[in-house]
């Protein structure tokens, strides 16, 4: 089979997520890395590209410099993927999707509502695909718990706790790190730090599992750090279409949690939780009944679960395979061979939306808004 070509803007040298991208897209040899304008520095974003492979011609400078060069080309990219910081994404993205190209965007997908709204649009007139990178919804148990949920197994879902706290952002003194300071400048994040970072994987997590959207929520924000502008840990309560009762909890100044990441799901005949620094185990009660654990691999794992996973039991897969499994999905989308479980234009809204309500509950002292985007509504 032939290979599909792909792109990527940002995820230049010493990025966080640049590297979990290249790593997911040649994991499976679905992809081959053609074209990128990898930094905010014409010079330095050319020469890495080169270093990667890229051809001199598809090194390009910044992102319009690659879109008159591919969209002219008979072997032009068929995927970009963006993994620029927040404020160029709803740009970045709509010009590649009109000009006709599939296109990965990083989370989150837009700075405002009314463009994630623009996005959706956008995306289906060009009938082309706009996925957002929300990867933790593509580790193996993860889609383990959603076939659960699914199949009734925890019965109906009562209540949903979710974190992604991590103490990295602590220091007061790291304000000017690169890699720290666009996460708090409203110019580049937008209205939310760590809620728009961090809180809607979890938000994210939440819905996809339990199959259920945000209606509402209420919300307190503190900016603990000196200086600090926007929010660094936030408390988001919400309740779900279906009723669920949700609590969210996101920090970047919790020392001692690392990525922190996990999601619990109550429901009336039993709990499971699972944690994104153990991604191999799902801890499972069914009511009235002793803890499992359901591993990774083992027999009787959903469907997706199995064709998400790689190595055998008791091998860890890790980020940059989950990555790699948003990636396997695109290119069967791509080629019209299916649409697997990929998160969508749609998601990366809804997430805009809940953000813009969190930012709106936490300046009325936490009260309950409607998180749904108009679109929707
Ligand atoms: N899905 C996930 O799990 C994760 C998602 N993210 C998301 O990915 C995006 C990037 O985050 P992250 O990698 O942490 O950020 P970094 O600051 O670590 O890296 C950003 C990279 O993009 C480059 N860059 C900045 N502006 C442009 C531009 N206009 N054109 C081309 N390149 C540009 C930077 O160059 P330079 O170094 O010179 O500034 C750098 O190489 C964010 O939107 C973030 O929210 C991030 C981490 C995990
Ligand atoms: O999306 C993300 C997930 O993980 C990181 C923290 O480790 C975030 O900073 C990032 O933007």
């Amino acid at each position: 089979m032939t290979k599909l070509k792909w792109g990527m803007i940002g995820g230049g040298e010493g990025s966080q997520i640049g590297p979990a991208h290249r790593l997911g897209s040649q994991a499976d040899g679905l992809f081959s890395f053609e074209a990128g304008a990898l930094d905010v520095d014409a010079a330095k974003g050319r020469a890495y590209a080169q270093s990667l492979g890229i051809a001199a011609d598809r090194a390009y400078g910044d992102w319009k410099e690659m879109l008159a060069g591919e969209r002219g080309r008979d072997d032009k990219v068929d995927l970009v993927t963006v993994a620029t910081p927040n404020n160029t994404h709803f740009e970045i993205t709509k010009s590649f999707l009109e000009a006709g190209f599939h296109v990965l965007c990083e989370k989150p997908m837009t700075m405002t509502v009314e463009e994630g709204e623009e996005i959706v649009r956008v995306a289906k007139a060009s009938g082309k695909t706009c996925a957002v990178n929300y990867c933790y919804s593509a580790y193996p148990m993860v889609r383990q718990m959603k076939a659960m949920v699914a199949a009734g197994e925890l019965g109906a879902i009562r209540t949903v706790v979710a974190n992604f706290s991590h103490g990295h952002h602590a220091a007061g003194d790291d304000a000017d790190n690169p890699r720290v300071r666009w996460r708090y400048d409203p110019a580049q994040a937008g209205v939310s730090g760590q809620m728009a970072d961090c809180g809607i994987h979890a938000l994210h997590m939440a819905s996809f599992i339990t199959g259920d959207e945000v209606e509402k929520l209420s919300a307190d924000f503190a900016s603990t750090v000196k200086g600090r502008v926007l929010e660094d840990d936030a408390m988001v309560n919400f309740r779900t279409m279906k009723g669920t009762v949700g609590r969210l909890w996101t920090s970047t100044i919790a020392l001692g949690r690392q990525h922190g990441l996990d999601i619990a799901i109550y429901g009336e005949k039993g709990g499971m939780r699972w944690a994104s620094e153990q991604p191999n185990q799902i801890i499972y009660n069914r009511l009235g009944a002793r803890t499992e654990i359901i591993e990774k691999g083992e027999a009787g794992l959903s469907e997706d679960a199995q064709r998400m996973s790689r190595v055998a039991i008791a091998h860890p897969e890790g980020f940059p395979l989950a990555v790699a499994n948003i990636y396997v999905d695109l290119a069967a989308k791509i080629r019209g061979e299916g649409k697997g479980n990929l998160p969508t234009a749609e998601d990366g809204l809804r997430s805009m939306a809940a953000v813009f309500a969190a930012v709106d509950s936490a300046s009325k002292d936490g009260a309950w808004v409607d998180a749904r985007p108009p679109m929707f509504r």
